[in-house]
């Protein structure tokens, strides 16, 4: 086992778990008082066991030894009393403040119990890197269970996200041909930008329409998060499917406005499922597991059928000469271009696809409400932003891939959001070895959450962190960050091997749809106060915020 140096904790603002909002200890919020193995919390601050006033420096033990995993700070030992002060006080939605609160309590490293489900919690980089380093060739996160029961008792096949091992590892490597590899993306990329310059027009005529002022010069202000989870389904089905589904027309088709609810039913019921005896709720038909399995079932008969559609299409076009995936000189998608490689079983190929449709859709049509949100409200980085895109348009002749190229800020932006408002709030990982964390032993096999959110707002990895700032992504820029080690700070999309399958298309989806808007429009919008979020499994704004779009 490795040691540790000594560190310097992330803690400035020791506001504490343990206020008015404490949700683990049930002690009087005015005495603020809570009891941890490792040392006490008053008042937020932690003191260590002799009530020395915390140094906000993990030190070795007075003996110099690593110190046990028992000692790791943590918030309540009994998970279903925390459970239920997790349910009375709303703390499911509110879970990224709550890490947010707890780091400030209790230092860099805590453990917690809730439910059935215990964990430890990290994020400086530092420590996520020592993680990332342990997660083993078949890197393991938390199994969503919920999600993996809905596939038993349907008997439909896993894909990548719910498996794990060297099955895993099998389907990976081929999806990963399809959609992360430089020569996928080339393929892939005039699709998502057809879809971006078709919302554009869509959006023009729509200003031109029902906005205000003079023609040709008018602004609208609209909640554009149903256009937006549009856009995202439509791009998702021209990808995946090689297939546009016309969800720009003025009556977009009924079912897939069905997809989109169901996602987001899906995506609500599960994270109290996460807590609960999920099985014994299947066993007597509670409504919190019907409504999961329904949405689950919605989303697998919606790709069933565009699934059936591209088999046959692709039967029919068989015997014309022409590359793997297009059919008849056309690109056919994702799926045309397992189905023609053949090398995964058709069953295999519905089960990947299917969680690419389901993994496809909220996550990025929320970053982009944020991104509108951001750029609204910050009109001087807006103004960068777009100088910058105009300049790599001009020069790209039309080939979406160089203007990308070309445009640094645009990428700056989307990670700032993601930064700012990670879609999933935490990564985890099961280390193969054990492992130091925090100069605490971690021992193999225990499941450490990294806490995406905490990270991304710390003044200790982050210069002036609540500043939307694209420029501090840029290459050789180091002023924006802080801390030791390099790297571990950009951690959205996860990491190593087993990080988002989905990166290259969200990545590029997002970007080219700002890109486009920002060529069209200005963005602005009335209130610059901070959006409230709330956490249903992906981190989104409580009320959609309002944009003003005025033509350029
Ligand atoms: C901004 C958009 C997105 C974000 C922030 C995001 C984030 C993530 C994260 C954090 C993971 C876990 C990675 C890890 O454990 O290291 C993940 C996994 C995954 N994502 Fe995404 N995702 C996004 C978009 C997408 C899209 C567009 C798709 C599908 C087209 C997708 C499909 C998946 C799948 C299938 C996995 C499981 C991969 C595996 O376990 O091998 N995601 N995503």
């Amino acid at each position: 086992m490795r040691s540790m140096s000594i560190r310097v904790t992330g803690c400035t603002r020791a506001q504490g778990t343990c206020g008015s909002r404490n949700v683990f200890f049930g002690v009087a919020p005015q005495n603020g008082l809570c009891m941890t193995t490792a040392g006490t919390v008053v008042d937020g601050k932690l003191k260590g066991r002799n009530g020395a006033q915390d140094t906000r420096v993990r030190k070795r033990g007075v003996d110099g030894r690593v110190r046990s995993f028992e000692e790791i700070p943590h918030t309540g030992k009994n998970g279903w009393v925390n459970l239920l002060k997790f349910w009375r006080e709303g703390c499911f939605k509110q879970l990224h403040k709550h890490m947010e609160r707890t780091f400030n309590a209790l230092g860099p490293i805590y453990r917690e119990h809730v439910g059935t489900h215990g964990s430890v919690n990290i994020m400086l980089p530092s420590d996520i890197g020592e993680l990332f380093r342990s997660e083993g060739l078949h890197p393991q996160r938390m199994t969503l269970q919920p999600w993996a029961t809905h596939r038993e008792t349907r008997q439909h096949s896993k894909g990548v996200f719910l498996k794990n091992g060297e099955e895993w590892r099998a389907d990976r490597l081929l999806l990963n041909k399809e959609v992360m590899m430089t020569a996928a993306v080339k393929r892939f990329l005039p699709l998502l930008d057809e879809v971006a310059r078709d919302f554009c027009q869509m959006l023009q005529a729509r200003v031109e329409r029902e906005g205000r002022g003079e023609k040709g010069n008018r602004s609208l202000t609209i909640d554009p998060s149903p256009d937006l989870f549009r856009f995202a389904l439509e791009a998702s089905c021209h990808v995946l499917y090689g297939e546009r589904i016309g969800l720009f027309s003025s009556s977009p088709s009924l079912e897939s406005q069905k997809f989109i609810w169901a996602v987001e039913q899906m995506l609500a019921t599960t994270p109290p499922l996460l807590y609960l005896p999920h099985r014994l709720l299947l066993r007597i038909g509670a409504t919190l597991w019907t409504q999961h399995a329904t949405a689950w079932d919605h989303i697998f008969s919606h790709a069933d059928a565009r699934i059936q559609r591209g088999y046959q299409r692709l039967s029919s076009s068989q015997g014309q000469e022409s590359k793997p995936g297009e059919a008849g000189g056309r690109y056919t998608g994702v799926l045309g271009q397992l189905m023609e490689k053949g090398q995964l079983s058709l069953d295999l190929i519905k089960a990947n696809i299917t969680e690419l449709m389901a993994g496809g859709v909220d996550t990025t049509a929320v970053p982009l409400q944020f991104a509108l949100f951001e750029l609204g409200r910050n009109p001087e980085v807006q103004e960068k932003v777009r100088q910058q895109v105009r300049t790599s348009w001009a020069q790209a002749g039309g080939d979406p891939q160089k203007a990308l190229q070309g445009a640094p800020l645009l990428k700056g932006a989307i990670k700032e959001i993601l930064r700012l408002y990670p879609v999933g709030i935490t990564v985890q990982r099961m280390p193969v070895k054990d492992i130091v964390l925090q100069n605490y032993h971690v021992p193999a096999g225990t499941m450490v959450h990294v806490c995406l959110y905490p990270l991304g707002r710390s003044a200790e990895v982050f210069e002036d962190p609540q500043r939307f700032d694209p420029g501090r992504w840029g290459s050789g820029r180091e002023a924006g960050q802080r801390g030791e080690g390099s790297g571990f700070r950009s951690l959205s999309f996860g990491f190593g091997a087993r990080q988002c399958v989905g990166r290259r298309i969200a990545e590029n989806e997002m970007q080219l749809l700002l890109m486009h808007i920002l060529l069209s429009f200005h963005i602005s919008v009335s209130s610059t106060e901070d959006i409230k979020t709330t956490y249903t499994l992906i981190l989104q704004p409580e009320t959609p915020p309002r944009i003003t779009f005025s033509k350029l």
